[in-house]
């Protein structure tokens, strides 16, 4: 038997990582062109997926008559809602982007966060959320691997807890998470709009001082809130800037993308 060359000395294994984040609010109506812009974007980077869900779940929910509600942006979830957390990520949602993706010829795999020790959790507060959790730890080396075989990861966002206790998890803490640990060079954030909305107009460049006052005068709400916490979490000196942009645009010129870009400190000459 012929000896394995150790993967990470290929050339191709020195590609920076990029961690894109699909958002549940874009996900029914990302483009062909979108799903084919992945195979420009792993010509210069290993790309790693993580998705979110929130609106297929819902559904599921309201099909099987389970009332459903969030606190601080995070889904109570009880046992009977985990189950079906479980059902509308794994089953239909991470199925459905894998699918779109080999439609591509990309080579995905889906993985579930619970599975193989991928993201271990602890609960945030179980008699507030139930089985909702933070991220503890990262299980790098089976992400690596993956990529060093050339299989793109694309991550639902369940973890387990040390315990064993399957857990629901925000995607965009999920994303941060994978790409701190991962030191990725870049996380993107893909939603249902084109970055942080002022007066109707994207803001390009901002920092987290100053999302933190966007959050303070109610300017951004609701599912940006998490969004952007999650970006100014993932920010540090590998990586440098996070961007929030929308799905109608595919990822290809990925220099060149439109959007909110959050820098840990501004270019010097953009205002
Ligand atoms: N300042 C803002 N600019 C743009 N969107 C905002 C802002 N504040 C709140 N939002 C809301 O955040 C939503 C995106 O978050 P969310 O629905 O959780 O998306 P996703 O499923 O992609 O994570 C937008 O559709 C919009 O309703
Ligand atoms: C704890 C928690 O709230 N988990 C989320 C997981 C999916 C998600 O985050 O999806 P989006 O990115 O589409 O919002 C939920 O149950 O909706």
């Amino acid at each position: 038997m012929s000896k394995l060359t150790p993967a990470i000395e290929r050339e191709s294994d020195q590609k920076p990582v990029v961690v894109v984040k699909l958002g549940g609010s874009m996900l029914d109506r990302l483009s062909e062109e979108f799903y084919q812009s992945f195979t420009e974007l792993r010509e210069h980077y290993h790309c790693i997926i993580v998705h979110g869900g929130g609106p297929a779940i819902t559904l599921m929910l309201k099909r099987l008559n389970i009332e459903t509600e969030f606190y601080e942006g995070f889904r109570k979830t009880t046992k009977e809602t985990l189950e079906v957390v479980e059902m509308a990520l794994s089953g239909k949602v991470n199925a459905q982007i894998t699918a779109e993706l080999a439609r591509q010829s990309i080579r995905a795999i889906g993985l579930k966060g619970s599975d193989a020790r991928l993201l271990t959790a602890k609960f945030i507060d179980q008699e507030k959320w139930g089985y909702v959790g933070t991220i503890e730890h990262v299980e790098t080396d089976l992400l690596l691997r993956c990529l060093h075989a050339d299989y793109m990861p694309v991550i639902a966002p369940l973890g387990k807890t040390t315990g064993g206790q399957t857990v629901n998890i925000n995607a965009d803490l999920a994303a941060a998470a994978v790409a701190k640990s991962m030191n990725a060079e870049k996380l993107l954030f893909v939603t249902d709009v084109p970055g942080i909305l002022r007066g109707g107009k994207a803001i390009e460049d901002t920092t987290p001082e100053e999302v933190a006052s966007l959050i303070e005068t109610g300017l951004i709400y609701g599912g940006m809130i998490p969004k952007v916490n999650a970006a100014v979490e993932a920010l540090s000196d590998q990586l440098q800037e996070v961007m929030i942009v929308s799905g109608e645009q595919p990822l290809i010129k990925h220099n060149q993308l439109k959007g909110t870009r959050i820098q840990a400190r501004r270019k010097e000459g953009v205002k």
